[in-house]
């Protein structure tokens, strides 16, 4: 059970100085909120569950590396920014796979 405290530690950590992972958050309450609304299906359920589970622990992963980058240096470094814009693109594509799955999943509940 330690390592779920240590674990939720870093999640806490994460939601109180990571801007990115707060809106991120906030965005799937307001996508959760929109399912229930529209009472989708469990199979509609699942596929946004597992985007936005997998955009935000990648998120999680990015702020990790982010931070690695800054304990080796804090100096202005083309290597550094190469390291931390491929993590950052790890995040885009899955954001942008969830705004398909998003607009799959609720655009019939619109029509
Ligand atoms: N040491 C550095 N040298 C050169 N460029 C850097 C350095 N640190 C950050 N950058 C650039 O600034 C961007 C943002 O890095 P930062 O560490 O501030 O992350 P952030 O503010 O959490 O942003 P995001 O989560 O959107 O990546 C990087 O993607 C990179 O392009």
């Amino acid at each position: 059970m330690l390592g779920f405290n240590h674990a939720f530690r870093g999640l806490l950590q994460m939601f109180r100085s990571e801007r990115n992972f707060k809106i991120h958050i906030l965005i799937f309450a307001f996508v959760a909120a929109l399912g229930i609304y529209f009472n989708i299906s469990f199979s509609d359920w699942t596929s946004i569950l597992l985007v936005s589970g997998l955009v935000l622990s990648l998120e999680v992963i990015n702020s990790a590396i982010e931070k690695v980058c800054d304990l080796y240096s804090t100096e202005k470094s083309e290597k550094i920014k190469n390291i931390k814009d491929i993590s950052a693109g790890a995040v885009l594509i899955a954001a942008l796979f969830a705004v398909v799955i998003g607009m799959m999943v609720f655009f019939p509940y619109f029509e």
